[in-house]
């Protein structure tokens, strides 16, 4: 049997939404300029860590796919396979997308705010159809009428992203490919709270850092060899981390 692909996530680089702070979900929005630096600066660490991607999966999100782009094109692997999938997106974060975060906090409380912003099983209120930030005309999503979210928490997205895993991204890496997946803070800590068995708890307080791979090496029983991945920046993601954790304060 070939040996396993390595597998290494990206969190698109720094969006306007991310700067302005705030709620994103699946509202396309683009990457500030410091975004696409950081994602010059991914593209450029997979570079030295010859670490080159055969095969990149995004969302259907142009802040993944414009840093997927980037990065691959510092790395001189633009022209490799593309797989994109809705099932990547970031959480749909319901009625607050389009919210600043810090206003969301003080007029609803610190405790009310982390329930919805990293609670396992809280999901915020549902965004209502045709609103300004809501995706039920997007063109994109119309043949998932059924499954579009119109809000989600975290185990919303571990339930519609793991189909995707398995079916598509699992076949990629014990095909021996190394596989990049560009996508968001919250669809990661998805991907990640599967592959290390993070607790419901636990997984509150991990946080993604923008445009910094983290790579994972995986066993053939898709367990990680170096548990907790290993970011290929690790001091700037420890800061950048923290700065993620301490939005809305
Ligand atoms: O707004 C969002 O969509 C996400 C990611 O930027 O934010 P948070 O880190 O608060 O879940």
């Amino acid at each position: 049997m070939a040996e396993l692909g390595t597998l290494v996530l990206l969190r698109h680089g720094q969006s306007t939404w991310n700067a302005e702070n705030l709620f994103t979900g699946w509202v396309d929005v683009p990457l500030s300029d410091q975004g696409e630096d950081e994602a010059a600066r991914g593209g450029q660490l997979l570079a030295e860590a010859g670490l080159l991607p055969d095969v990149v999966h995004t969302s259907l999100l142009r802040r993944a796919i414009s840093t997927a782009n980037i990065a691959l094109d510092g790395a001189d692997r633009h022209w490799i396979d593309v797989r994109r999938n809705w099932r990547l997106n970031e959480r749909h974060y319901g009625a607050l997308q389009g919210k600043n975060k810090k206003e969301i906090a003080d007029e609803f409380g610190e405790e009310q705010f982390m329930l919805w912003r990293r609670s396992y099983d809280t999901p915020p209120p549902e965004i209502a159809r045709g609103s300004e930030f809501s995706q039920d005309a997007d063109p994109r999503y119309q043949d998932i009428d059924g499954d579009l979210p119109l809000t989600e928490c975290l185990k919303d997205v571990v339930a519609r992203l793991l189909p995707y895993w398995e079916s598509s991204i699992v076949p990629d890496l014990r095909a021996g490919k190394n596989v990049l997946v560009a996508a968001h803070g919250n669809s990661l800590r998805a991907l990640v709270k599967h592959l290390d068995g993070v607790s419901e708890a636990d997984i509150a307080g991990l946080n993604i850092p923008t445009g910094i791979p983290l790579r994972y090496d995986l066993d053939a029983g898709l367990q990680p060899t170096n548990p907790g991945g290993t970011y290929l920046d690790p001091e700037t993601a420890e800061k950048a981390a923290a700065a993620v954790a301490n939005q809305g304060r």
